[in-house]
Parts: structure tokens; sequence; C-alpha cells
């Protein structure tokens, strides 16, 4: 398929993506896959996998991924790994933006931003911008609220991120039906879905698409699970 001309109308996008799947194509810092190239491999193998959607961090490995890959894309810009730093602030979602991604995710948690601005400002200027916005999450009172500021999708990415989110080790499904429930815009099912099963109860339990990252498209994470497993059992007589 030939990519159309960017920009392109985003408002569609969210019925694409309904029932399915997004992949989020992820490396962290020092990760050997954190690399451009690599970023772009992974969201080309998720494409010939069956993905509906690509998510991606920071501007220059969305606008490769545009480049390349036919698919709605879910951009952000993680700025540090603590506090608000998800695309946290309009500068942030802007750049985004411009590298091509049809959808800016973006911190929704009830945390001061850095930029002082708040959630509703940072939808404004996203849209002025021609792209719509995915409101990242932690708990229902955030998305409920979220939604009122005008978010176009919200989605569960930072559940059991924040203070005020307990840790699961599997995704927080109770979450995503509470949302589902209660907001008019699509909800999307991120965080910890480990398995298809698990993505496929998500969809049961109200969400709209789901996202997975980790579980497809982290071979070192992966890899330490195994390894812890492996690691001191006995070696075979
Ligand atoms: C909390 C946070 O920073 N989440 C990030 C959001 O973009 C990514 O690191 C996750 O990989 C993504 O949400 C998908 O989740 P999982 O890798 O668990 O399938």
């Amino acid at each position: 398929m030939t990519a159309p001309p960017y920009p392109r109308d985003p408002k569609p996008l969210p019925d694409a993506l309904a029932g399915r799947l997004i992949v989020s194509c992820q490396a962290p810092p020092g990760d050997p896959m954190r690399d451009t190239a690599a970023l772009v491999l992974l969201a080309r193998c998720a494409q010939a996998g069956g993905a509906a959607g690509i998510r991606a961090n920071e501007p220059a490995a969305v606008a490769a991924i545009r480049a390349e890959v036919d698919l709605p894309l879910v951009g952000l810009w993680k700025d540090g790994d603590t506090g608000v730093y998800i695309t946290p602030t309009v500068r942030h979602a802007l750049a985004v933006a411009e590298a091509g991604a049809d959808i800016v995710a973006a911190d929704a948690t009830d945390r001061p931003r850095p930029d002082g601005s708040a959630f509703a400002g940072l939808v404004a200027a996203v849209h002025a911008a021609g792209a719509l916005v995915m409101a990242d999450v932690a708990t229902h009172a955030e998305g409920v609220a979220a939604a009122a500021q005008g978010a176009d999708l919200i989605s569960t990415t930072l559940s059991g991120y924040t203070p005020g989110s307990p840790r699961q080790d599997g995704p927080d499904l109770d979450l995503v039906a509470s949302l589902s429930a209660a907001v008019p815009v699509p909800v999307v099912a991120e965080g910890r879905l480990h398995t298809p099963e698990e993505a496929a109860e998500a969809l049961a339990r109200g969400a709209h698409s789901v996202v997975v990252g980790t579980a497809i498209t982290a071979p070192t994470a992966l890899t330490r699970r195994f390894a812890a497993a492996v690691a001191g059992t006995a070696p075979r007589p």
C-alpha cells in the first residue's frame, strides 16, 4: 500500500482502530533496539503481522515510521522517566504532531505539568495542528476528566505507574471496563497486556482497541524474563 500524502484527515482514525491491535514500537534508553532503523523494522513487522496502528516515541522515530508504514500512528515524546514524562508539554506535543503522528499521546494524569499548562490547552494546540489526542491516564477519575477536556481517545497506559494507582502484574481490565462505561470516547487498553488472550479479554471488557508493547517488541525485556526463570535451576543430569 502506498502512503497517502501527509497530513491526512485524522478524524476517521478511531473507527479504523475499532476492535484492533496497536503495536507499541519503543525501546528504553540504553537498549540495543533504541535505534531508529530498528524501530522502523519493528513497525514494519507489526504491519505485516496485522496490526492496525503503531505507537512510537520521539519525533525522529515517529517521522521515520511515518515515511515507511502506512498505518494510523500514535506518537509521543518521553522526557525522563519520573513524574509527568509522556509528552509533558505543549512543545513536546506539537513536535510529535509535526513529525507526522496522527494521534498525539500525552500524560493526562492529575499531576502538574512541567510547563504549567492545563491538559485542555495541550488538546487545543494538538487539534489546531490537525492531529487527535490520546489521553494516557492512570485512574477512572483522570479518564473522565480527560474526556471532558476534549481528548479523542483515553488510554489506560499509566495505570500502575503513578502513586495513585496500584501496580498489578497484568493489565488493569477493571479500569478498562469502568472507563468504557463512563466516557463517550473510545477507551484503549494499554499496559502489561502479556498474552493474546488478555488482549481479547480487554476488548470483551469494553476496550475500543488494545496497545501491546513489551510482549511483541521488546526482546531484551522478554529475554530477561526467560533468563530469570531459568536462573538457579539445577542443570539437567
Ligand atoms: C508506562 C509507560 O511509560 N508506558 C509507555 C508508553 O508509551 C511504554 O513504555 C509501554 O511500553 C507502552 O505503554 C505499552 O505497554 P506494555 O509495554 O506494557 O505493553
